[in-house]
């Protein structure tokens, strides 16, 4: 049968489902890096008729990877946002993210407007560390798993299955299971299929012709038959487990036969479980071989969850949240109030400034006032679109439940990721008949970055050419704000800082050219940062216009051991710093606050004291500072003319620093980032690695394990082991084959915690070490204070 492509490029306009909110999804694709996200996205959009033909990573003609630096390494780095249509009813957003843990902000920044996801999954590497991170970031999010690369030698579905079990702590539902070819004497047997479970169907996909699918049913002289029955058993027999309605239905319509529970019966309640994050419903296929991904999207429209489905972000202000079928999510039972949150910035190099929104609530339209209530700024919104990966769909407004792009010169300026988007839905100047205090103040908690563990100096070539610089450097922060930059006050040499080299390798290429700096991009080194380790002496001060406060500088340690309620902290950065404010108990309410400038409006000023003063760095090397506190008292006796918020910062800025100053050279401790590093190498080249582990990289050694195995899996639940014990798997062919072909060579999984400084250019000893066989992922774990003996060595490279 010829499975039909639903449409055509051309006439594929934006969301099928315009009206029908429960008829979209935004889901995401998540995995370790190469385990096929990008090749299955690839797929998806050929199949749902998105394009006309399929294009490969190993080519470098991806949709989705567009970025020349993506194109030419074959890999993903920035998420790429997609929409179209399946099934000719439902709408899909799509986001294919990187696997490279250098890029796990990108991550972290799409799962916070993703309502489900597909976990890809590679059959011969099982769960991977970025898997199991991605995984564990995209808690509480319904997923359904793909193992992919079912075609390859060593492929191992049930192995694979059995790590999930183990290492998520999920139960499964295996919704189809791999199908091969019968062996000959002369052919060993290929991956051709699925057997689906649910429709009791067989699916072969003919490798000459893409489109076509052979679709057989299960009869009970089928040699699948007895293989169907017991896999329809262990899939009845775990939805039972959470689905009261099956039960009924089994016991008193089906009378008790696994095979007579109706496909659309065992739908529901799959989506009942996954939704409700009970289990995770299992396909297979081979995406680079065209095989699996049209039951795929079927799942991905069946068993995630709509917008109105999904978990609601966070809000600052408790306020009724209702969801309709009509209207989507309705806030503050307010139908005139839209609410969406920016989740990622770009440059498009004809569009200008373009940004990512979701929209949670209400509807945006173009053209309309809208107000940033994480900034404060009042802006009008120019054109709104719909991404087709790079190609941009005009669109009038985004509804409830939908992502776009914000584009125009305006907001350029005024809105940054992370921020929260109020506007009124129907009238184009309308935030004024939004409720100020509840409404216009409403806020979605902002997505946290991670600190970075590397820095490289940049220079301009000419002295003219310094604003340049500045103005490209800051166009690459608004689009990744998990690069930081930073200006050492002395030297005033700036710093870029990433997540790892090759962050910002992919920085220094994007600066280069992309944007046409003309710098010079200094050697990579570590983001060393410095803390405290005794508090600073009390500052007192009464300004001239009589406001008075106090302040002193604490190591983090120490604030949260003393801390109670009668403090207010304020996260100040990834640095882990803080502004802890001691409220006096006399303090008026906020409504109350008889001053001309809002309580908000001080606190704001003060974090900004803070950065700076920390940004200046320790005693010791001026590193910047990590881990401090800076806690404020003050009787808040405001004059009441005083206006200038400039002023409080003057004040406290120099107070703070006058307080770092207190502190002896000697009491300040040099941080350097430790990683935790997972290598994966050959039996026989273990020694080696370990030797240069514990030597030269003075790693910590956390666990050697055997791959594939979970027995000895370090946080397992003894629930999911016997889950997974228990959980009906068919055997696996090709593993067999693959055991049989390669002898004993069973990879060795090394996990350790080792200082980033000393894992610097790994990626080419790792392979001088293990002649290419070995592989290893890093990623940051804390920081940690340098002992003593190591201190000349840090500051003589540095
Ligand atoms: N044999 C086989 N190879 C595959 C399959 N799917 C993907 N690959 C190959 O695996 C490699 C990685 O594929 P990608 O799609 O780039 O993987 P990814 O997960 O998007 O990678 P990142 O985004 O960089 O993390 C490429 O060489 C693909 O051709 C498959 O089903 N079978």
């Amino acid at each position: 049968m010829r499975l039909p492509r639903l449409q055509i490029w051309s006439q594929c306009r934006h969301i099928a489902s315009k009206t029908d909110v429960t008829k979209l999804r935004n889901i995401g694709i998540i995995a370790h890096i190469d385990a096929g996200k990008t090749t299955t996205t690839e797929r998806m959009l050929y199949f749902s008729g998105k394009t006309k033909r399929i294009g490969n990573v190993d080519e470098g003609d991806t949709v989705t990877d567009f970025l020349p630096q993506e194109r030419s390494r074959g890999i993903t780095i920035q998420s790429a946002a997609i929409t179209f249509n399946w099934q000719n009813s439902f709408g899909i957003n799509l986001i294919d993210t990187p696997g490279h843990a250098d890029f796990t902000f990108e991550v972290i920044r799409s799962l916070k407007v993703l309502d489900g996801c597909v976990t890809i999954l590679d059959a011969v590497a099982g769960v991977e560390a970025q898997t199991e991170k991605v995984w564990g970031q995209a808690k509480g999010i319904p997923k359904i798993c793909f193992v992919n690369k079912m075609d390859r030698v060593g492929a191992g579905f049930s192995r694979t299955v059995k790590e999930l079990i183990v290492k998520m702590n999920t139960r499964v539902l295996l919704v189809n299971i791999p199908v091969f070819s019968q062996p000959t004497s002369s052919t060993e047997p290929t991956f051709e299929g699925v057997l689906d479970v649910v429709n009791k169907k067989i699916l072969r996909w003919t490798p000459t012709d893409v489109d076509h699918v052979n679709i057989e049913d299960v009869e009970n002289n089928s040699p699948h038959w007895n293989e169907l029955a017991r896999l329809r058993e262990s899939l009845v027999e775990t939805l039972s487990e959470h689905d009261e309605d099956l039960v009924e239905y089994f016991l008193d319509t089906a009378n008790g036969d696994y095979m007579a529970v109706p496909p659309e019966q065992i739908d529901r309640s799959i989506r009942k479980c996954s939704l409700a994050n009970f289990a995770t419903p299992v396909l297979c296929g081979a995406s680079f071989r065209n095989i699996g991904v049209q039951p795929l999207l079927d799942a991905v429209v069946k068993y995630l969850p709509s917008p109105i489905e999904a978990r609601l972000p966070e809000f600052n202000h408790n306020l009724p949240v209702e969801v309709s079928n009509k209207r989507g999510v309705v806030v503050n039972k307010n139908h005139n109030l839209c609410v969406a949150q920016a989740f990622k910035v770009i440059t498009d190099p004809i569009r200008g400034i373009m940004v990512y929104v979701r929209v949670y609530a209400g509807v945006l339209n173009s053209g309309f006032t809208i107000f940033n209530s994480t900034t404060g700024a009042k802006f009008k919104v120019g054109k709104l679109v719909v991404m087709h990966a790079n190609v941009a769909e005009e669109v009038k407004q985004l509804s409830s439940g939908e992502i776009g792009v914000l584009t125009g010169s305006t907001v350029s300026e005024n809105v940054r990721t992370g921020d929260t988007i109020i506007a009124h839905n129907m009238k184009r100047d309308g935030l004024r008949s939004l409720n100020k205090e509840k409404e216009l103040s409403l806020k979605i908690n902002s997505i946290v970055t991670p600190p970075p563990v590397f820095s490289a100096a940049i220079e301009p070539r000419t002295l003219g050419n310094r604003r340049a610089m500045e103005e490209s450097i800051s166009a690459l922060i608004r689009e990744d704000p998990s690069l930081r930059v930073s200006v050492d006050e002395e030297s005033g040499q700036t710093l870029l800082s990433g997540m790892g080299e090759l962050h910002l390798e992919i920085a220094k290429d994007r600066l280069l050219n992309e944007l046409n700096a003309d710098v010079e991009v200094g050697k990579v080194v570590v983001s060393y940062n410095e803390t405290l380790n005794i508090s600073s002496s009390l500052q007192k001060r009464i300004s001239e216009d009589g406001y008075h406060f106090e302040i002193c500088v604490e190591p983090l340690e120490a604030a949260t051991e003393a801390r109670n309620e009668n403090e207010e902290w304020h996260y100040l950065s990834n640095d882990d710093n803080y502004l802890v404010i001691e409220k006096d108990t006399n303090r008026l309410k906020d409504l109350d606050w008889p001053y001309q400038i809002p309580y908000d409006s001080i606190v704001n000023a003060m974090l900004s004291s803070c950065l700076v003063a920390f940004q200046r760095g320790g005693k010791k090397a001026h590193f910047p500072l990590h881990s401090c506190v800076v806690r404020v008292k003050s009787d808040w006796s405001i004059p009441s003319d005083l206006t200038s918020v400039t002023q409080i910062l003057k004040i406290s800025k120099s107070m703070i620093m006058e307080a770092l100053d207190t502190i002896a050279e000697t009491d300040y401790s040099i941080l350097e980032p430790i990683m935790n590093v997972t290598l994966t190498v050959k039996q026989q080249d273990m020694g080696q690695v370990l030797q240069d582990l514990t030597g030269a990289c003075k790693a910590n050694i956390l666990s050697i394990e055997d791959e594939h195995d979970v027995s000895s899996e370090q946080n397992f639940d003894l629930t999911f082991q016997t889950i997974a014990e228990e959980q009906y798997l068919p055997s696996d062919n090709t593993l067999d084959r693959a055991n049989i072909s390669s002898g004993s060579s069973i990879n060795k999984i090394i996990k350790a915690l080792a200082p980033v400084g000393e894992m610097v250019s790994y990626t080419s000893k790792l392979r001088s070490l293990t002649q290419g066989r070995g592989s290893y992922h890093m990623e940051y774990s804390g920081m940690e204070k340098v002992t003593s003996d190591r201190i000349t060595t840090i500051l003589e490279n540095y």
